[in-house]
């Protein structure tokens, strides 16, 4: 890349998927066929390249996004393998924030599945032009046109068929260039193309038509060809295509079978011929310090412009993985930049990586476009934006989650507390969906995360990596409070009086009512109150120190010091007493006001909702939906969703804890849930 023209031989792309659709055996075959790596590691042997932490090689799931590069034809892909499980979707949210393009991945029985959905939302916020593979059609019951069509239906998008897979034949079918593609060789390394058989090519008829459909929507001259029944030319086809792709109206699909080596090589051309280079994906829009905005072009010109996606401790050292937009980056330059909460930073970039999964390898410099490893920063975080000093501004940050479960944990020996907060505090680092808090009450050390799956990695990385032994106590999900009806209070804050005869006393009194709001409202604050006695009108610092309050007194209900929600707090009233109600005594009676109207207000404890999908077979689905209304599910629908049966359904999180093992014993192994958080509400 030392060329900046190169930059458009670059494809920054990202395979995402529901988990299990094979995402990581897909990318196994990506880094062995373009020769970055010299052999196909297998998931179910623990031996995937990319799945390289020690708990991923467990539990066979990939956990963290991995970087690596592989080289295909005279391109040079930039691949991150991001994970399935929805506890680890802050892994997928801040790889798709430095992607350019992108490939889900489908299970060919299994179509479009709960978290096919929600990766293609994220990958829509971020608007990522998207192909699909269509995998495991080497499984009885895959059907590559269902899969088209749930994309279609369920997706909302155009799915524009590029290559069929023809089992029997071991291969596939091009539908733009009308060939026969087989795979051969020991893993399918040897490509074979041939001119497709007439007789086939007949059968796929319908196929062609919706590809030549899809490419007419695009494309005016293309739309008149299609019309008079002329076959367009590949390359015609190829370019609305790419055109359409980036535009984000449609969809290319591949078909085939990672597993079985099938497919995957048409399916690289396709990132090539239809997925954008950084430069084709519309500038990066940065906040200035002014308030005004920016357009980033990637560029090697100008000041630099970085974003910081993930805190990685590697070999135990602090760690950040950036993406350039614009501008170089070499060891030693100092970077400044504005933390999460508002304060401008500026630390010294020691040495720079290039990252290939669990390797890496210095680098003299970064470009724009590149993703790189920084070593040296002790403060930078996932979202901030390292800039040139003198020019800081803000890209978008990346959206965090409030986890939903948390359990108590302590060291086994009593002397490790401080080893314990030090490595809890490095992994945390790492990991913003993870908080540790201390219980107000008991003193217990609260771990809290996505779901149980994520706490358990993060148990056994701190005794595997860190050699640390933990107790830790059941799971236990988070809580907020909400209030069931209104509410008034008015409080008059009065300390003792002062001897002093020169100070005045100190007094104020606030009057705040309180109001349920619909679920996910939030909490919104109405800060217009009369003022007594003079009728003026509030200061900004006034304002804000009640404000203030307010906050506290709601982020600490009454019921368990939990948040909150669904509220809207309006101050009615508020006297002033000269001089004496200075803001400290302002606040003191504005949070008295709220306890005792929060008090009155029939405080009540929500729980997170989940919203839940279960697929299991046929035969065991009396049990299933039985165990499941034994744990006051809400059954919302069920149907047939491949060989099995797909449930959707919605259920407070703690009725769920342990649910994974309970549904396997229930189908021997065979059903599979997914979740995902809804919202707090009443249980
Ligand atoms: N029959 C068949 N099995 C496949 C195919 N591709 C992957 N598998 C299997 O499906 C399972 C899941 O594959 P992975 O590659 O780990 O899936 P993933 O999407 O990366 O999963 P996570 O990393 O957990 O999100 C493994 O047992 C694979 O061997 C395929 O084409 N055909």
């Amino acid at each position: 890349m030392k060329n900046p023209s190169r930059l458009s031989h670059v494809r920054n792309i990202g395979v995402a998927a529901h988990v299990d659709a094979g995402k990581t055996t897909l990318t196994e075959r990506i880094l062995f066929y373009t020769g970055a790596s010299y052999k196909i590691g297998e998931v179910h042997d623990g031996a995937a390249h990319m799945d390289y932490l020690a708990e991923e090689q467990r539990h066979g799931i990939t956990i963290t996004a991995a970087v690596t590069k592989a080289p295909w034809r005279d391109h040079l892909l930039q691949l991150i393998d991001t994970p399935g499980h929805v506890d680890f979707t802050i892994e997928v949210e801040r790889a798709m924030r430095v992607l350019d393009g992108c490939i889900l991945v489908l299970d060919g029985v299994r179509g479009v599945e709960p978290q096919t959905e929600t990766v293609w939302r994220q990958r829509s916020h971020f608007k990522l032009p998207t192909l699909f593979f269509v995998n495991k059609m080497d499984r009885p019951g895959a059907d590559f046109v269902r899969s088209l069509a749930a994309i279609r239906q369920r997706l909302k998008t155009e799915p524009a068929p590029i290559t069929v897979p023809v089992m029997e034949l071991g291969g596939v079918v091009h539908l733009i260039d009308q060939t026969l593609i087989r795979f051969t060789g020991e893993q399918g390394e040897m490509v074979i193309v041939e001119p497709c058989p007439d007789p086939l090519w007949v059968s796929l008829a319908d196929l062609r038509e919706s590809l030549l459909l899809a490419a007419a929507e695009i494309d005016d001259e293309l739309a008149e060809c299609v019309l008079a029944n002329e076959a367009p030319a590949p390359e015609a086809l190829r370019t609305a295509i790419r055109r359409g792709t980036l535009a984000g109206l449609l969809c290319p699909c591949y078909g085939g079978s990672a597993l079985r080596n099938l497919g995957v090589q048409p399916l690289l051309d396709g990132v090539l011929d239809f997925l954008p280079a950084p430069l084709d994906r519309p500038p990066a829009i940065a906040d200035l310090p002014d308030g005004a905005q920016e357009s980033i072009h990637m560029s090697n010109d100008g000041p630099l412009a970085a974003l910081a996606f993930k805190v990685q401790l590697w070999e135990g050292r602090r760690h950040v993985f950036a993406r350039l937009y614009r501008g170089v980056l070499k060891p030693g330059d100092t970077v400044e930049f504005r933390t999460g909460d508002g304060r401008l930073q500026h630390e010294q970039v020691a040495r720079l990586f290039e990252v290939d999964a669990g390797k890496k390898t210095r680098l003299d410099q970064a470009e724009a476009g590149q993703i790189v490893l920084l070593a040296g920063l002790r403060f930078a975080a996932t979202g901030d934006t390292l800039c040139t000093p003198g020019h800081v501004l803000n890209l978008e940050r990346i959206a965090t989650h409030a986890p939903v479960l948390g359990l108590a944990i302590e060291p086994a020996a009593g002397t490790d507390e401080d080893k314990l907060l030090e490595i809890l505090h490095k992994v945390q680092q790492e990991d913003p969906t993870l908080r540790v808090e201390e219980d107000p009450e008991t003193g217990q050390r609260l771990l809290r995360g996505m779901g149980e799956l994520h706490l358990q990695i993060v148990l056994e990385r701190l005794e595997r990596e860190f050699g640390l032994q933990v107790r830790s106590g059941r799971p236990a999900v988070a809580v907020r409070e909400t209030i069931r009806r209104a509410a008034r209070a008015d409080a008059l804050f009065a300390p003792p009086p002062i001897s002093d005869p020169r100070q005045p006393d100190r007094m104020a009194r606030v009057t705040v009512a309180l109001e349920p709001l619909s679920r996910g409202a939030g909490e919104r604050i109405l800060l217009k109150p009369q003022i007594l006695p003079t009728g003026s009108e509030l200061t900004p610092a006034q304002s804000h120190a009640i404000e203030e309050a307010i906050k506290g007194a709601l982020a600490s209900g009454p019921l368990q010091g939990a948040q909150v929600l669904d509220l809207l707090v309006e101050v009615i009233e508020v006297e002033l007493f000269g001089q004496g109600s200075t803001l400290e005594v302002l606040a003191a009676a504005a949070g008295k006001a709220m306890r005792q109207a929060l008090e009155s207000a029939q405080p009540a404890l929500m729980h997170p909702i989940m919203r839940v999908e279960v697929v299991a077979p046929e035969v065991s689905l009396g049990v299933v939906l039985g165990d499941l209304q034994a744990r006051q599910a809400i059954i919302q629908d069920t149907a047939p969703h491949g060989d099995q049966v797909a449930i959707q359904l919605e259920a407070a999180l703690d009725t769920l804890l342990g649910y994974t093992t309970s549904l396997r014993s229930l189908t021997q192994g065979r059903g599979q849930f997914s979740m995902e958080f809804d919202r707090f509400d009443l249980c």
